[in-house]
């Protein structure tokens, strides 16, 4: 597994701001799909593409145009969705799967309650959006989903990261023969005792959707 975590004053300021709990919904929305935009700069670096020959208004040429199948991009409701435009103004053409996921309050257990993704990603590069690694249960899991699936390069693009959940997503993606790549705007200490990242930024779901106050 690598771990990028991107180091970059605007990112830096952005999450800042977000992570403040005095941040409201508009404004933690905004600065989600801002910072997405950031890192997905940086996440979609090894995006497949081929070499091609056009012509400008003044001659021949040559550049490069996405590998077709194009990549598959992958936000895990509910939180993820907030993540998905920021994504696709960089990729506008990549496809778009849902993976509807929900962590138990009290287990820390991550469950599927919704798939909308082709049946066969076979060669698929694939990227997963998720604001929060925390446990790295979701993440495992939606990984190990992917990759069954047939994925054969999955990036998974998140706001913050906590060290135990690096550590779990890495143990339980091994094994499975594909690159996994985690970009993050940071690393953060540790989690708590129900499972938050501290110091993180709270539920984004709820930050996002504007489910508490
Ligand atoms: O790394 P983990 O410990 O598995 O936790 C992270 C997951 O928890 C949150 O989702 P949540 O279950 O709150 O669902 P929501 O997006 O609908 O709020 C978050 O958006 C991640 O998907
Ligand atoms: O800190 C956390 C952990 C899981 N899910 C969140 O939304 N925030
Ligand atoms: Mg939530």
């Amino acid at each position: 597994m690598r771990l990028l975590a991107v180091d970059h004053p605007l990112v830096a300021h952005k999450l800042t701001v977000l992570r403040d709990k005095n941040t409201n919904s508009p404004t933690f929305r905004l600065l989600t799909d801002e910072l997405v935009t950031l890192l997905a700069y940086e996440a979609t670096r090894d995006t497949r593409v081929d070499e091609t020959e056009f012509e400008t208004p003044v001659g021949l040429a040559r550049g490069v145009k996405l590998t077709a199948p194009k990549p598959i991009v992958v936000p895990i409701l509910r939180a993820g969705l907030g993540m998905l435009d920021g994504m696709t103004r960089l990729l506008p053409t990549a496809e778009v799967g849902f993976l509807g996921m929900i962590r138990n309050e009290e287990t820390l257990e991550a469950t599927t309650y919704a798939n909308r993704l082709p049946d066969d990603l076979t060669g698929r590069q694939c990227y997963v959006l998720d604001p929060m690694l925390a446990t790295g249960g979701t993440l495992a899991a939606a990984i190990g989903y992917l990759v069954g699936r047939g994925a054969s390069h999955i990036t998974a693009v998140c706001l913050l990261a906590a060290p135990e959940g690096l550590q779990l997503v890495e143990r339980e993606t091994q094994n499975l023969g594909v690159p996994i790549t985690i970009v993050t705007a940071a690393v953060d200490e540790r989690l708590d005792e129900n499972g938050y990242i501290v110091p993180g930024l709270g539920d984004a779901g709820d930050r996002l959707y504007g489910l508490t106050d």
